[in-house]
């Protein structure tokens, strides 16, 4: 028999809380007994439960005595049942059962009044729940209070944000409103001012095209002059670039040319020490040579004594052996004589006596073989000695060895620098020479000459501007006074050595195997002999010819450290009027011709019945020069003082060799007294003179085009048909150098010649190398002259 309440776990206070607040309505929360507090749907019969219980009760004493007794629900019914219960009339005389009765009865109202207890225990303790909650709900509710009051506050601090909102943009409406009345007036007086603004812009917009077409010509016209100023612009600073170019090339040239001078120089020192100092360790490599091979001498001597000694020691080995073997036999024969007694004693003292004969000969044997082994130990000590010696020698030997292949590799490096220091010393000064100019152009005044006209009348004067210092002469003629500039003007105190300084790189050039021409161009007695041959017999006024060859010999001897070997050889002729003759000949033939013929592939000309001398030092060519100036003034004297007007060629021809690199150079130097024209105004010359002096001119002039033509490059050379450019055109043009000294007479009375003698220098000056072009064809159209 199952009871429910018996069974059922005892409610706890918070079980019973949460039927209250969760399943039962609040109106009846606390109604304790009215209804059962128990699960709904369960009707029972309150005796019945009772019962139930009681038997249960019954039932479970036993299983539940001991322990705690359970707690039951009691229904409000049963509570008042319980409280009503009366003793059964069956029972009231049972004493026993009456006590049963009432234990029971008590019992169950002790499990009531616990009930009672524990559901109270439980209302007190959700009533303290319920009172927190109330408490905690209170304090929401006043935090819900306060912040609903902030709100309320914040909305009508914005309410009233948003009205004073309002009533502003109420106010900017009406601005607005107003402002646009206002703006569609303006929109209406811009309209009306548009409409007049674009009849008038029609009328200005004519008036602009006219405006406009007349821009655009003033503006093409201004473009047009701006490129031609931009060109001008242009050209002048190119100009002034070529120029600074030229100039810094020419200063960084001439710095390298003097750096590799002194780097040339210390070079040829240094060289020269290594040269010394290698000349001094081969004497020391001699001598130690020489002490080497007596050494070895001395070893190969002492090593055939030694060998003699060892035969020798091994000879008086053998035979101290043998005597040993002997002495031994001896002793043995008398061992065995001692042993046959029957011998006599005289046998046996002389044997004794022959034993100790034998026995001396074997001491002095062994002491000579002490001594010859002592000598050999001595002689193998000496032999150590040399063999030491020996050895050491070698060893200085090899260093000295060493020592020398390193000078002779250094030797040969320096030699190597040397070239290729001189290589490019030679390409520098080639260049120096090209910026200064292939062909140049100086003019040389002498001094004024007693039989000249009167010294006050001045007619050269040189400028003294920057631009013109040291380059421009003037010259005034019938009033007027010329200008000319130069590569260089020397006046009349410029003495011969200060002009040869001007020229010595040109001589320089013709060693390192370029053809070169000197030529001194003026009329007569301005002082072309004076300034290429200069005054015989006084050393200080020589000219450029002895000058030039002298310093070729020098540098020439020079560079003979280096390996350079030179040849030289010289001719000397003089055309006049077309015809050559050579002053270098040994016998008189006046009537002799003489043609140039060209080589095969045309770089060189020759006269080949020309008399050529080896040269070979400066001595030489003074002898040279003095028979050729004779031979002229023997010319000079049949031809009727007429030599004056005759070019005189000195050609030397240089053929150089360089024994360490093999390298060649052939180099032409030509050093020309031009004929000068005729004073005709003094001299008033007519007939045969005026035609010489025409012929000088136009062979001249022949000899400037075909500069100018070469110079230039140009295709067509023209005119040669006179002897003296047939001969030097192969030295004119391309790497050739050309220099062209114009000599001036200060002399009033040449005024006239003197132009005419600076203006054909002028031409030739106008063909130097580097000058513009359509500089140098102005420069040619003013300067072209027409001769003969
Ligand atoms: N720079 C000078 N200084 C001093 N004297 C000079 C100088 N130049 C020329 N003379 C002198 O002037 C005179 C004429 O000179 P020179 O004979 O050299 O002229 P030239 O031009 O060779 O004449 P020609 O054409 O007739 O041969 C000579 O007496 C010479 O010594």
């Amino acid at each position: 028999m199952n009871s429910r309440n018996q069974n059922r776990p005892p409610r706890s206070p918070s079980n019973m809380q949460r039927k209250i607040g969760e399943e039962i309505p609040s109106d009846k929360r606390r109604r304790i007994g009215g209804e059962r507090m128990v699960a709904p749907g369960r009707a029972r019969t309150p005796f019945g439960a009772i019962k139930n219980r009681s038997e249960a009760n019954d039932g479970g004493t036993s299983a539940a005595e001991g322990s705690e007794p359970s707690i039951v629900d009691f229904t409000k019914e049963e509570v008042e049942a319980l409280l009503n219960e009366r003793m059964k009339k069956e029972t009231r005389l049972d004493t026993k059962k009456k006590m049963e009765q009432m234990g029971e009865l008590i019992k169950r109202l002790k499990n009531c009044v616990r009930w009672f207890k524990r559901v109270e225990e439980g209302y007190v303790q959700e009533k303290e729940k319920l009172q927190t909650d109330l408490d905690s709900l209170d304090k929401k509710c006043v935090d819900i209070e306060n912040e609903m009051k902030i709100k309320i506050a914040e909305l009508n601090e914005a309410i009233s944000n948003m009205r004073m909102t309002i009533s502003s943009l109420e106010e900017k409406i009406a601005k607005e409103e107003s402002d646009k009345l206002e703006a569609v007036e303006c929109y209406r007086k811009e309209k009306e001012a548009r409409n007049e603004a674009e009849q008038m812009n029609v009328s200005l917009t004519t008036e602009l095209e006219k405006v406009s077409n007349a821009k655009l010509a003033a503006e093409q016209k201004a473009i047009a002059n701006e490129d031609l100023y931009n060109r001008s612009q242009e050209y002048n600073v190119s100009l002034q670039q070529y120029n600074s170019r030229l100039q810094s090339n020419l200063d960084t040239a001439n710095q390298q040319n003097n750096q590799l001078q002194t780097a040339k120089s210390t070079i040829v020192d240094t060289l020269s020490n290594v040269r010394v100092h290698n000349k001094a360790l081969q004497e020391q490599l001699a001598s130690l040579k020489a002490s080497q091979d007596e050494a070895t001498k001395a070893k190969d001597m002492l090593a055939i004594e030694l060998k003699c000694l060892r035969d020798e020691l091994k000879q008086i080995r053998d035979d101290r052996d043998r005597q040993l073997g002997q002495v031994q036999s001896l002793t043995g024969e008398v061992a065995k004589y001692k042993e046959y007694t029957g011998k006599s004693s005289e046998q046996l003292g002389t044997l004794t006596a022959k034993t100790s004969a034998l026995e001396e000969v074997c001491t002095s044997q062994r002491q000579q073989i002490d001594m010859l082994q002592q000598q050999l130990n001595a002689e193998k000590e000496k032999l150590k000695m040399a063999d030491l010696l020996h050895s050491e020698t070698r060893t200085v030997f090899e260093d000295q060895k060493r020592i020398i292949d390193q000078l002779r590799e250094r030797l040969e490096e320096k030699e190597q620098q040397l070239n290729e220091g001189e290589s490019l010393r030679k390409k520098l000064h080639n260049t120096i020479l090209e910026l200064k100019g292939n062909i140049r152009v100086f003019a040389r005044v002498r001094p004024l000459l007693s039989d000249d006209g009167p010294a006050a009348d001045m007619v050269v004067s040189f400028p003294s501007s920057t631009e013109a210092l040291g380059r421009g002469v003037e010259l005034a003629q019938s009033g007027q006074k010329y200008s000319f500039t130069f590569d260089k003007v020397f006046d009349h105190k410029a003495s011969q050595e200060h002009v040869f300084t001007e020229i010595s790189q040109l001589v320089q050039s013709a060693l390192d195997g370029y053809k070169v021409c000197i030529f001194a161009y003026g009329q007569t007695g301005s002082g072309k002999t004076y300034t290429m041959i200069g005054r015989p017999g006084s050393p200080e006024l020589k000219g450029m010819i002895p000058r030039s060859l002298e310093q070729i010999f020098l540098v020439s001897q020079a560079l003979k450290d280096q390996g350079w070997k030179y040849t030289m050889q010289a001719s000397v002729l003089e055309i006049y009027n077309e015809t050559i003759r050579d002053l270098l000949s040994p016998t008189e033939n006046p009537g002799k011709k003489y043609n140039i013929v060209h080589d095969a592939n045309g770089k060189n000309t020759y006269v080949p019945e020309l008399t050529i001398v080896d040269v070979c030092g400066a001595d030489e060519i003074s002898t040279l020069l003095q028979k050729a100036a004779q031979s002229r003034s023997v010319g000079r004297t049949q031809m009727n003082e007429q030599s004056s007007r005759s070019h005189f060629v000195f050609t030397l021809r240089i053929s150089g060799i360089n024994e360490n690199t093999e390298q060649q150079v052939q180099g032409v130097l030509n050093l020309i007294d031009l004929a000068g024209s005729e004073r005709l105004s003094k001299s008033g010359a007519t007939g045969d003179r005026l035609n010489e002096t025409k012929a000088i001119n136009k062979s001249l002039s022949c000899l400037s085009d075909v500069i100018f033509a070469l110079a230039k490059k140009e295709d067509h050379v023209p005119f040669r048909n006179s002897k003296l450019t047939t001969l030097l055109q192969p030295c004119l043009g391309g790497d050739s150098k050309t220099l062209m000294f114009v000599n001036i007479s200060p002399d009033p009375s040449s005024s006239g010649e003197s132009l005419c003698s600076l203006r054909f220098a002028a031409r030739v000056n106008s063909c130097e190398i580097g000058i513009p072009r359509r500089q140098t064809s102005a420069k040619l159209s003013d300067s072209r002259l027409s001769y003969g």
